[in-house]
């Protein structure tokens, strides 16, 4: 059970930034060098607006995965122009790329927990980056998140005792605990059933629209849609539709 949506995730309205978080212009993308040279994206444009709720769709292989990890500065952008909450990020340096990927968050379909360390330890690694600031009420901020996502009783567990939605859940926990300015997730409600993917994506709407946190998730999940604001759907490296 998954309780609603409150508290301190849900306060401060306020952001910095003007600029549009994401503003893609142009972009191409090729893996491999060479003969075994093949382009991913072509000329893809696209802006996402602050507290929107995107979803990308389209079949496998069609680019999704591949333009979620560019604008999310987890790849290089060698060709167009990809800003990120205001900063260009074709040819960035190493230090702009990690400053930026601190004011975002991702939850992957590989919840990457380390197994060693508690569900509560988990989150609180997420807050180390963001600074001893950060760090002062780490307890409360990780607690209340997790019970946010239904793992109050969970709290001291390892991964290898939860379940495989749980431990998705105390993925998005680790995303949003340090209250990113935006959401990246690929394919986030894919280990839980109905009920939870549905609230995590509506918790992750909810603090769209009052802390302006922008998200951009890619899914196959018919059953969230009719939570995005927007859906962008792709096919062989471009975007053939953006329905709102
Ligand atoms: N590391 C890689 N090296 C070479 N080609 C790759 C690599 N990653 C992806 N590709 C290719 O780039 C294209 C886009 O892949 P991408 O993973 O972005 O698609 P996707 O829409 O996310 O697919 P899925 O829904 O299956 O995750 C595909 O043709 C894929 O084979």
């Amino acid at each position: 059970m998954i309780a609603s949506p409150a508290s301190h995730l849900m306060t401060e309205p306020g952001r910095g930034q003007r600029a549009a978080p994401i503003a893609v212009q142009n972009l191409d993308y090729w893996f491999g060098q060479g003969e075994a040279r093949k382009q991913a994206l072509y000329d893809v444009n696209l802006e996402i607006e602050r507290g929107e709720l995107v979803i990308l769709m389209g079949p496998s292989g069609s680019g999704k995965t591949t333009l979620l990890t560019l604008v999310g500065c987890l790849r290089e952008v060698h060709e167009g122009s990809v800003r990120l909450l205001g900063k260009e990020l074709n040819s960035a340096s190493e230090e702009l790329l990690v400053a930026c990927r601190r004011q975002v968050g991702f939850i992957f379909q590989a919840h990457n927990l380390h197994e060693s360390l508690t569900a509560m330890q988990n989150v609180r690694m997420a807050l180390e980056v963001h600074g001893p600031a950060a760090m002062r009420n780490w307890y409360e901020a990780s607690s209340h998140l997790l019970r946010l996502l239904g793992l109050g009783e969970r709290l001291d567990y390892l991964p290898g005792n939860l379940s495989g939605g749980q431990k998705q859940r105390v993925a998005i926990a680790r995303a949003l605990v340090g209250n990113p300015e935006i959401v990246f997730a690929d394919e986030p409600t894919a280990a839980l059933d109905k009920e939870s993917g549905y609230q995590v994506v509506k918790l992750l709407k909810d603090l769209g629209r009052v802390r302006q946190t922008t998200t951009l998730m890619v899914t196959h999940d018919n059953r969230i849609l009719n939570l995005a604001d927007r859906i962008i759907t792709m096919e062989d490296g471009r975007i053939v539709q953006d329905e709102r």
